[in-house]
């Protein structure tokens, strides 16, 4: 049965609520940071035996997370590790004073420099967790500092000390570690991308929440989830009917490529391909059709009349022949020129995805009015450039991106995908999607042209999913496909038509 409790991401004050909860129902404070803290001993023993790493220096901050570092502490010098711990704080909370006590009666050594603790193999980072609300203090930026530019690795418990647990921010500086121990439940910081050069290899330490203790805080479906390849399987239009025809596998129409950008159209075609989708339209300028066939020999080409820049000048279609796709999308590669085809495909009655320039030509107009008079959904796809240029108001806010991100899927009352080295997908109801992974291998161009073509494909052929959940699985799979051919090809391996072939290899290997 899938681990609900894996997909779910907190806040900092969420985490503090449904830790209240289970402290309300009975379990002492004491015995949770037990527990967490000897599995987080029990990890760090697996990961950096003694025999290789015989000293290690534990930083123990004033609050919970240097209780928890001083249960480490403990554990490893038990263990036989040589411990020297670092306290730089006097006003400590009193459970970690007593773990102070116990372990100075042990006979472990505490300083209050950071230089003795220069030469130890391992260092264990608990100087604070989720209670961290403020810049650093300017003597802990300093030992901070220093810590970096050492050369042994460093496992942080919970968070790297520093990061903020919501925005992933650095509070003045913050610890670049190897490995994070995160605690119960995923924080929203191990997906900001501002976090990603301090978080090192992360996992999830389980002590044991269960479900009903996270809907006493959360409501239902959890607003933040993580996606996975067991949800993206379940999203993808598999297994197909075996009585089908290609119209009932969904059509897709897209609207991409000009002179200039001739290749955009056949990558977002690509990514489409890959999809399965039953039938594919592509409408070009029409100086890119005998490309195009040739190409692409199973899409149909509609040739658009161009204008003199090289771009559509106008679609072939009626209002009513643009209503019968299921999907469409619009922008790859079509440049500021095609401003009158943006404006049409707003009033589209189907799903409509705007990618790149369409953005560009959209952010224009009042983005939010214009969005608004749409009956059937919207799907943007910007990158962080083209969202300051759609929504300047709200990048002018000092919000973090998340919230940033929720604040103009519900404004523009559309699904917005913020691309980035953590993709994030949210709905107007604030519904959140992260990609947990991904890999620069991907900021390549053409990568964003393949997504759109297979977040249309898979759009396309499925009916009964929300559209929010089939966008952050397009965008899972993306990131897989990327991952996948950065392993078997390095990260300069990765083209965006390469890219476009791993879509089939990454859903089909484990
Ligand atoms: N999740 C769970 O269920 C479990 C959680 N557990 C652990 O508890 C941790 C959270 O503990 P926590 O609440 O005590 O906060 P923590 O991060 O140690 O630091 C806050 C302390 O620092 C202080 N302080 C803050 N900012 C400061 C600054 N800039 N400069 C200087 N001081 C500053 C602040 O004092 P203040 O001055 O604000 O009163 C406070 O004393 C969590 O990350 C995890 O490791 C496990 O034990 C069990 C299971
Ligand atoms: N550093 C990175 N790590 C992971 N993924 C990245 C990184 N940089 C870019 N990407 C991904 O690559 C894609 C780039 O899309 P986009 O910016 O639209 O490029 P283009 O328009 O050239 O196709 C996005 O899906 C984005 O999430
Ligand atoms: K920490």
């Amino acid at each position: 049965m899938k681990n609900i409790v894996e997909t779910i991401i907190v806040s900092a004050s969420q985490m503090q609520q449904i830790e209240e909860q289970i402290f309300a129902a009975g379990m002492p404070v004491s015995a949770l940071m037990e527990k967490a803290a000897r599995l987080c001993s029990d990890r760090i023993q697996d990961l950096y035996p003694q025999s290789a790493f015989t000293s290690v220096g534990i930083l123990v901050g004033p609050g919970h997370n240097g209780g928890d570092a001083l249960v480490v502490a403990r554990e490893l010098y038990l263990a036989g590790y040589k411990v020297k711990v670092f306290r730089p704080f006097f006003k400590l909370k009193s459970l970690t004073t007593n773990h102070s006590n116990y372990a100075t009666s042990l006979g472990i050594n505490f300083y209050d420099e950071i230089e003795p603790l220069q030469k130890c193999q391992l260092l264990i980072d608990g100087l604070f967790g989720f209670g961290l609300t403020r810049e650093l203090p300017p003597n802990i930026v300093e030992v901070v500092n220093s810590i970096n530019n050492w050369s042994q690795p460093v496992v942080s418990i919970d968070l790297p000390s520093g990061i903020h647990t919501d925005t992933g921010e650095a509070l003045g500086g913050a610890i670049k570690a190897s490995h994070t121990l995160c605690l119960g439940l995923w924080k929203q910081a191990f997906f900001q991308d501002v976090a990603l050069a301090y978080l090192g290899k992360s996992e999830r330490v389980d002590f044991g929440i269960l479900p009903h203790q996270i809907w006493s805080v959360l409501t239902k479906p959890a607003p933040v989830k993580k996606m996975d390849r067991e949800i993206a399987l379940k999203l993808l239009p598999l297994p197909r009917p075996s009585v089908t025809h290609k119209y009932s596998q969904g059509h897709l129409l897209l609207i991409c490529g000009s002179l200039r950008y001739a290749g955009a159209a056949i990558l977002t075609a690509l990514g489409a391909r890959a999809s399965g989708v039953g039938m594919l339209s592509v409408a070009v300028p029409e100086s890119l059709k005998t490309m195009m066939v040739s190409q692409i020999p199973e899409a149909l080409i509609i040739e658009c009349p161009e204008n003199k820049e090289g771009a559509i000048a106008s679609l072939p279609f009626s209002q009513t022949n643009l209503n019968q796709f299921q999907v469409i999308a619009c922008g790859c590669g079509i440049t500021k020129d095609a401003k009158s085809i943006v404006e049409k495909v707003l009033s589209v009655e189907c799903p409509l995805i705007l990618d790149a320039d369409a953005l560009n030509i959209l952010s224009e107009q009042d983005v939010i009015e214009v969005l608004a008079q749409r009956e059937f959904p919207t799907v943007l796809t910007p990158h962080e450039g083209e969202f300051k240029r759609l929504f300047p108001e709200i990048v002018n806010d000092t919000l973090d991106r998340l919230t940033r991100l929720q604040t103009a899927a519900q404004q523009s009352n559309s699904i917005i995908l913020l691309k980035g080295a953590r993709t994030a997908i949210a709905n107007e109801t604030g519904l959140t999607w992260l990609i947990p992974e991904s890999t620069p291998a991907l900021a390549r161009g053409g990568s964003g042209d393949v997504l759109t073509g297979l977040m249309g494909g898979l759009i396309a052929q499925t009916k009964d999913k929300k559209l929010l959940d089939i966008v952050a699985g397009a965008a899972f799979w993306h990131a897989r496909s990327g991952i996948l051919a950065a392993k078997e090809r390095t990260e300069l391996g990765v083209d965006a038509t390469t890219l476009a072939e791993y879509i089939q290899l990454a859903i089909i290997s484990t």
